[in-house]
């Protein structure tokens, strides 16, 4: 399932649980690697059918070109309901708004994981049926996140969460009105049966329990002609988001140094396939410029393979004993990893990819897009697919990850990358990197100091990381000079410049698909 779906909610049973928008996520981490700041939280609460969604979903439209914005909605996490319960449900005669029919612990674990850049699994709900669907969705990856529901305020742990909270005030009849509306079109149910539910829990509870909260809003919106209120807060919202992105993509290309030794810092997991001839004859033929795409495409893909199964040593085995053919017992060893998965870096991670599949045949591969921002060179996060056993929680701390990518010049894409699936509670040292070739004096020495357990497997290792200007680009030209700009397999910074890697291999991405 993809990350970032773009107003992806119609297509839910239940209300609209989340909108995603990404412009793509800048770093949310510093040099070291740990998370320089949380997620921005917004929680809206206010009665029902008050606008408290469509306030969300204004605010985002409002934000425009910011970095992915969730909204979770408080319906999704309803309690499960016994037989009874649902009997009653079924004839209006359940109380849906009482603080107790919500699950808030369960509401406040979601969020505070989210806000905490972790992903997050949560309930789909279907009104029309009064229950949790079996599937979960996967929300991962959001630097603002808006909460709203009837109840968003009431818990005083919540509202810590919050850093800032709204209340929608509308008029009780108009409330009414379109709550009939959506119920009988949205939620199937009858106008009697909406007004009878109204009248009997929604009003009564409204005035206990939600029009209180509204003292602890830092705004109150009117639930319709709201422009200028939705207006002030995507105006507060970008002023708070300013400057919460790390940069530090120039540092990434420097030589850091071990400030005990004072030499540069080499990776402790850097893994270097033994250099035989027939590993440098393949590099020799890879690295040439007049080699035919057939060719660089069979080495590409045979190199793949020797790399893969280097990295397969690194993983756990037990011993198994078996019995031959002729009844003898002969001693062997088995892989020893419950899940074992790939997370492939688009697009130039493809090759590693089918090494993986030819290697593990049933394994797993998700998929990153990492690019560089046309304006500040800052890897953004544009798209994240994993595997199951990755988006699962209890299932991603015994995943062995094997993170694929063509090269590691600067390193921000393999950082970013590293990032996500340790975000994902998958341990540093079940992640093995492996890639064709590595710049020594890049990315990998600013890895080796974020990252140290993480195992990076690699065939060659180039010594120089070239700072140049992009092809065909003039100073003051504009950024579509950017687009397709040759050699950029490296990212660009805000001066339009590129690293590269001398020798390299030029863009193996494109060398092997175009
Ligand atoms: N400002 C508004 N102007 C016009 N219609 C609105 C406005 N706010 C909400 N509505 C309509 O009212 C209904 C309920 O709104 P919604 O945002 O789903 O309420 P809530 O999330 O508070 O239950 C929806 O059909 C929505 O389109
Ligand atoms: N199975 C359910 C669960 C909840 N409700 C009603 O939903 C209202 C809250 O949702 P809004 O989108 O309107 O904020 C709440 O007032 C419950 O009565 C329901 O009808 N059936």
């Amino acid at each position: 399932m993809g990350l970032f779906e773009d107003e992806a909610y119609d297509q839910w049973p239940s209300k609209k649980n989340t909108v995603l928008k990404s412009h793509g996520r800048p770093p949310w981490y510093g040099q070291d690697g740990k998370r320089i700041s949380d997620a921005f939280v917004i929680g809206i609460a206010g009665g029902s059918a008050s606008g408290k969604t469509h306030v969300a979903r204004q605010i985002v439209r409002s934000l425009g070109n910011v970095p992915t914005v969730i909204i979770l909605s408080q319906d999704s996490f309803y309690n499960e309901l016994d037989p009874e319960q649902h009997a009653l449900a079924h004839q209006n005669r359940f109380d849906f708004d009482h603080p107790s029919s919500i699950d808030m612990p369960m509401f406040a674990a979601c969020l505070s994981d989210l806000k905490a850049c972790k992903q997050t699994n949560i309930p789909i709900y279907s009104f029309t049926h009064h229950q949790r669907l079996k599937e979960t969705k996967y929300l991962y990856g959001a630097s603002i996140i808006i909460a709203e529901g009837i109840m968003a305020l009431q818990d005083p742990g919540l509202r810590d969460l919050y850093d800032l909270k709204v209340f929608v005030q509308c008029d009780s009849d108009l409330m009414l009105a379109r709550r009939i509306q959506r119920d009988v079109k949205e939620r199937g149910r009858s106008v009697e049966g909406v007004l009878e539910q109204y009248l009997r829990y929604v009003k009564p509870a409204f005035d206990n329990f939600v029009q209180p909260t509204s003292k602890y809003a830092d705004i109150v919106v009117p639930g319709s002609n709201n422009s200028v209120a939705i207006e002030l807060i995507a105006t507060h919202i970008r002023r708070q988001m300013t400057g919460r992105a790390s940069r530090f993509r120039k540092s990434m290309t420097c030589k850091p140094i071990d400030p005990e030794s004072g030499s540069a810092v080499h990776h402790p997991n850097l893994i270097v396939l033994k250099q035989t001839p027939q590993v440098k004859g393949i590099y020799t033929i890879l690295r040439d410029q007049t080699t035919k795409k057939q060719d660089f495409v069979f080495f590409v893909d045979r190199l793949a393979t020797f790399l893969i199964e280097k990295a397969m040593e690194h993983l756990p085995y037990r011993r198994k004993a078996v019995e031959t053919p002729i009844g003898a017992v002969a001693e062997g060893s088995e892989l020893d990893v419950k899940n074992i998965c790939g997370v492939s870096i688009l697009r130039s991670g493809g090759p590693l990819e089918k090494g993986l599949t030819r290697v593990l045949s049933d394994v797993r591969v998700g998929s990153l897009l990492v690019q560089s921002d046309v304006k500040t060179g800052e890897p953004l996060l544009l798209h994240v697919m994993l595997p199951v056993c990755v988006r699962e929680r209890h299932l991603a701390e015994d995943a062995w990850v094997f993170l694929l990518d063509a090269q590691i010049g600067t390193g921000a894409s393999a950082f970013m990358a590293i990032r996500t699936l340790l975000d994902h509670g998958v341990r540093e040292e079940h992640i093995i990197f492996v890639t064709f070739l590595v710049a020594r004096s890049g990315g990998v020495a600013v890895l080796a100091r974020a990252f140290p357990r993480v195992r990076i497997v690699c065939g060659a290792v180039d010594d120089v990381l070239r700072e140049t200007w992009l092809d065909g680009y003039e100073p003051g030209a504009g950024p579509e000079v950017l687009a397709g700009a040759p050699g950029t397999e490296l990212s660009v910074d805000a001066g339009r410049k590129a690293w590269i890697m001398e020798p390299g291999m030029g863009q193996i991405g494109d060398r092997y698909y175009l």
